[in-house]
């Protein structure tokens, strides 16, 4: 079905996919699919019924390499025939390709004049069209090869700047999660079907009314998985954007040095003059292997100063958003015993309920061995995890990152054990509302039969959201806008 020129004009990515579900047999795109600029290897790969015909004319052959097999080939350019490059082509022949239809990949020699040689060729052939971003990795979704939590993992594979990252997006990609809520929805449907074999047989006395209870004590069952995948303290979704951690602390205590110190870099102004930072700072770190996004803040303290209140005001704003808190003190001027110590944390007001760690710096300005604070005073409940430092010297930096790394650890969870995590705010959305379909099913199920069996429909309606395997038209474009060209 063609579709109006006018949609297509528009350029919008719906035009294009309303085309692409609209009917197999389509158009075919293609891109570069490895990093723009020069480099030693550049990956053009086409996509699309005309991916054979593309191979063939760029190759001047209408011998295809074997399916799956590298073959190294002159590239020609259609009309004139002259060689753009010498590269290696790869054939691979629907369905058992990235995104199930044909497709064809070149790798070439990465300088941008040959690369936007053979996309100028393949541009000129007749049905070829530039991909969108993620456009492939749609394809690949339409086509079943995928759904949309493992779409969502390569997404964020491919985003993945630390260690930890890297782990869990590999686990989504593979499929994990999916088949994880994929088990929950086979769990419904059964339980469904065997609800409605009760309704509608067990007049006939053929069902038993065991049945029933094996129900309840299935959807029980899930109802309790679910939460506790939903109380998982957002520890997936940490990981994917990032713990936000706050340093707060009164001025001049070091809170910009301690930010310089652990992105080593001078990213934040340091003076002695108290009330040097007004408006945030933030920076991204990796704290081995885990992704933290710090922001250094101005000192909290009452003042007149107009431009210092809207600093402070940024700062509280600041640590109400923190996942954790790094609550700086100037060891030199701090009570060296934990009561003392804790009315000084206490006075800087962190919000209630967020993790905190305490670091004590200026510990070069400790007189003598620095007595108790240096001899784990700070150590005892109901403190939170302390540390003494010095940003001058460096003492203590070590003691710190560990710190900071079992902090890290604590909050993301180890992307390698236990049930894969949530990840997304969306899964959670759908998650909340099959739990609540979930609840609505125990209170309908000693009155009403039918409206029960209702609820188990919705909750599974909610999973299959999750895993496009239902209603997916309208999150496809949030979920594919920030991919990239060419996967
Ligand atoms: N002796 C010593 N001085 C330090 C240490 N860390 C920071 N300073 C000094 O303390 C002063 C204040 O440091 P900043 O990093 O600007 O402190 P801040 O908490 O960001 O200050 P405001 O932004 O004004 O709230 C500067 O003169 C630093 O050189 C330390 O570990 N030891
Ligand atoms: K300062
Ligand atoms: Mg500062």
């Amino acid at each position: 079905m063609a579709l109006p020129r006018a949609l297509r004009a528009a350029g919008g990515r719906w035009a294009r996919c309303l085309s692409s579900s609209a009917g197999v047999g389509g158009d075919t795109i293609f891109a570069l699919s490895s990093a723009p600029g020069r480099c030693g290897v550049a990956v053009i790969r086409a996509s699309g019924p005309g991916s054979r015909g593309a191979l063939q004319t760029l190759t001047g052959t209408p011998k295809l390499p074997p399916p799956r097999v590298l073959a190294l080939r002159r590239i020609r350019d259609p009309d004139t025939a002259e060689t753009l490059d010498r590269g290696l082509v790869v054939w691979f022949p629907g369905p058992r390709s990235f995104t199930g239809e044909d497709c064809a990949e070149l790798h070439v020699h990465g300088g941008p004049a040959v690369v936007s040689g053979v996309l100028r060729a393949l541009g000129r052939l007749p049905g070829l069209r530039p991909a969108d971003p993620g456009e492939f990795t749609l394809r690949a979704f339409r086509r079943g090869k995928l759904d949309l939590t493992a779409a969502e993992g390569l997404g964020d594979l491919i985003r993945a700047e630390t260690e930890a990252q890297r782990r869990q997006a590999l686990r989504q990609m593979e499929g994990e999660l999916g088949q994880l809520y994929q088990r929950w929805s086979d769990t419904l449907t059964q339980a469904l079907a065997h609800l409605e074999a009760y309704i509608d047989f067990s007049e006939d006395d053929n069902v038993e009314e065991e049945v029933l209870s094996r129900v309840d004590g299935a959807v029980r069952a899930l109802e309790r998985e679910i939460g506790a995948h939903l109380r998982d303290g957002r520890r997936g979704e940490l990981l994917r954007g990032g713990v936000r951690a706050v340093i707060a602390g009164p001025p001049n205590v070091g809170k910009s040095s301690l930010l310089n110190l652990l992105c080593q870099r001078p990213a934040a102004i340091v003076s002695p003059v108290a009330g040097t930072t007004r408006d945030v700072v933030e920076v991204a770190l990796d704290i081995g292997g885990y992704p933290l996004v710090l922001s250094d803040t101005a000192g909290l303290r009452e003042t007149t100063d107009l431009v210092e209140r809207e600093g402070v005001a940024r700062a509280r704003d600041r640590l109400c958003q923190a996942d954790l808190v790094l609550a700086v003190l100037d060891a030199s001027a701090v009570p060296p015993e934990p009561a003392g110590l804790g009315a000084a944390l206490g006075a800087l007001q962190p919000p209630p309920g967020t993790p905190c760690v305490l670091v004590l710096n200026k510990a070069d300005l400790l007189r003598g061995d620095g007595g108790p604070l240096r001899h784990g005073c700070a150590q005892r409940p109901p403190l939170p995890p302390t540390t003494l430092l010095s940003c001058k010297t460096g003492e203590g930096l070590e003691q710190l990152l560990e710190l900071l790394a079992r902090e890290l650890a604590r909050l993301c969870g180890d992307p390698l054990c236990g049930s894969p995590s949530l990840t997304q705010s969306r899964h959670s959305r759908h998650l909340g509302g099959c739990a609540a379909a979930l609840a609505r099913f125990g209170r309908e199920r000693p009155r009403d039969l039918a409206l029960a069996a209702e609820q188990l429909r919705l909750a599974r309606r909610e999973l299959g959201r999750i895993t496009g395997h239902v209603g997916a038209e309208d999150v496809l474009d949030i979920i594919f806008r920030d991919f990239c060209v060419g996967k």
